[in-house]
């Protein structure tokens, strides 16, 4: 029988394809993991913004995770957006001391700056979903609100990664610098080593979904063996191709492309 590495998604969704479940599916499939999602909220959201959001009973997200958890391997998962403390309880409960190595995208706003998340969420995410991960990746404005510290410097980035792990008990942090000028650089704080990550800032309005496409890909090479570090490494170059050739789709922030690794 064929051996297959598996992962999981969950998260809210982009009919658009950009971002979200969407994004994270055809990460997955790229990178030659089995796809598995569970949908947290319909999303109704383009490249210009969030037009509407539709939340899954809970009980209905409870069960996806228990069709998904009593037959199938996952061999990795990950976390997207997660819109209230009644969702974040149940997926508590039912990733618990479950051996399986566990990314959390802590998506709060999308690109266009509309609220995907709660405000009593993102505590809640931070004091009882982050002692759980294997890795947390925030973007700026995400590290400064789990840390409230100002974040507009490399050093300062470092630091946000630091107390992430040290004080929240992530198992490690993945901060991103999409968000600042200057080469996108990110940094990967485990506990005991600070690794850097840099690519030369591409010119584009295309970045709706990266943060959803880089932490997809993070999980998808996890879910094959690779070390975090690796996976991270592998992820960065991944993300930073699927910009270069991203699609001028939509009128607003356009999508990153998939197939981008696949082509050079
Ligand atoms: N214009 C850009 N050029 C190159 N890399 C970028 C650009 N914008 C973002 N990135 C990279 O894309 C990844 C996602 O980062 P970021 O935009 O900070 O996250 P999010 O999508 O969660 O807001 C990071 O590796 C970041 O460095
Ligand atoms: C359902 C969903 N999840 C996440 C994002 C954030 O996307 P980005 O990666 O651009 O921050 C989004 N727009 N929609």
């Amino acid at each position: 029988m064929k051996e297959v590495a598996c992962s999981l998604t969950i998260a809210g969704t982009d009919p658009t394809g950009g971002a979200g479940i969407q994004a994270d599916l055809k990460t997955f499939q790229e990178l030659q993991s089995y796809g598995m999602s569970v949908i947290t909220s319909v999303v109704a959201q383009n490249t210009t913004g969030v037009q509407d959001i539709h939340h899954i009973p809970l009980a209905m997200i409870e069960k996806q995770l228990d069709s998904v958890f009593s037959d199938m391997p996952v061999h990795a998962m990950k976390t997207g957006m997660i819109a209230n403390i009644d969702m974040m309880q149940i997926i508590q409960k039912k990733v618990s001391g479950k051996d399986i190595p566990f990314i959390i995208d802590p998506v709060m706003v999308a690109t266009s700056g509309d609220a995907l998340i709660s405000d009593d969420a993102r505590d809640y995410l931070r004091d009882h979903l982050l002692p759980l991960c294997t890795v947390v990746t925030p973007n700026i404005p995400e590290a400064e609100f789990l840390t409230g510290m100002k974040i507009d410097t490399l050093d300062t980035m470092k630091k946000a990664a630091e107390k992430i792990v040290h004080e929240y008990g992530a198992g490690a942090a993945l901060v991103k610098g999409g968000h600042l000028v200057g080469d996108a650089v990110d940094f990967l704080y485990d506990g005991n080593h600070m690794h850097e990550f840099t690519a030369s800032r591409i010119d584009t309005v295309n970045t709706h979904g990266t943060g959803c496409t880089y932490s997809a890909a993070i999980t998808a090479y996890v879910s094959h063996g690779l070390t975090l570090y690796e996976a991270v490494e592998k992820g960065k170059y991944f993300v930073t191709e699927a910009i270069k050739q991203s699609f001028d789709l939509g009128s607003g922030n356009g999508p990153t492309n998939h197939w981008a690794v696949r082509l050079v």
